[in-house]
């Protein structure tokens, strides 16, 4: 007789955040910008981050990232407490779990495309064999619907071409996480749809994608859109179905 199958247990989340705060002390008066957000994030899943400006949504962002550490609360990546993680250990992290995207894109002019892509490998894995490196570079552009344009520099470039390299670049090192804050906020409607869906078609590949952005349109593509508001994250109003 064959033996039942035990369930397997479920993969942990990517990012599960529990009542983070972060007070922040600036000239004036300390001000205190989050005041318990939680969070989850599985692989595969996309979740967008509304909010007026100043609600905190950088501040959020650079936590998850692991530029900065929470005052309080459990910061959970992978089923692992990184909350109180020291520097070092964070920047090992930070290069091996996470891809950024930001509002500028941040390419060296005299690079090409795919040299700038290059430029993530080096920087974060050492030196790959030079087939391996090229073979991973033409993926990435590719993957973001640019291996055309990959002897190209980026003067060359429209704004939303180079925001692609931007994209490409993160997801060279193949991240569980990407971060994207504002990434369209440079570009025009039809372009910033580009940006979007070059973004959200990493989810299919497994990556958890958190997307902070002013545009609701681009917000509703994602699979869940919350709103930062008082310091705290909730379902968009947008997206409750009565
Ligand atoms: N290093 C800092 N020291 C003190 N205050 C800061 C610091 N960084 C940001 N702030 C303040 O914290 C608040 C939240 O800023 P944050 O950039 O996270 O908001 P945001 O929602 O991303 O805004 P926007 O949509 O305009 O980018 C703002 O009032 C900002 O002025």
């Amino acid at each position: 007789m064959t033996q039942p199958i035990p369930p397997q247990p479920a993969a942990p989340a990517l990012i599960q955040l529990n009542g983070i705060t972060k007070t922040l002390k600036g000239q004036q008066q300390p001000r205190t910008i989050l005041s318990g957000v939680d969070l989850s994030l599985h692989s595969g899943e996309s979740v967008a981050i509304l909010g007026r400006s100043g609600s905190g949504k950088s501040t959020l962002l650079s936590l998850i990232g692991l530029f900065d550490r929470p005052d309080g609360g459990q910061y959970l990546l992978e089923g692992t407490d990184i909350s109180r993680i020291a520097e070092r250990k964070a920047a090992a992290l930070r290069s091996a779990r996470f891809g950024f995207v930001f509002q500028r894109f941040f390419l060296l002019k005299s690079l090409t495309a795919a040299q700038n892509v290059a430029m993530a490998l080096v920087n974060g894995q050492g030196w790959l064999a030079r087939r391996k490196r090229r073979t991973r570079v033409m993926e990435a552009l590719d993957q973001v619907g640019i291996a055309h344009l990959a002897k190209s520099k980026p003067p060359r470039l429209s704004g939303g071409e180079q925001q692609r390299v931007a994209i490409a670049r993160a997801l060279v090192r193949d991240p569980k996480i990407l971060l994207a804050d504002e990434p369209t906020g440079a570009l025009d409607t039809e372009t910033g749809n580009l940006v979007i869906e070059a973004l959200h078609s990493a989810t299919q590949r497994g990556c958890g994608l958190i997307l902070v952005t002013h545009d609701h349109a681009h917000a509703n593509k994602m699979g869940t859109v919350l709103r930062l508001t008082d310091g705290k994250l909730a379902v968009a109003q947008e997206q409750v179905v009565v």
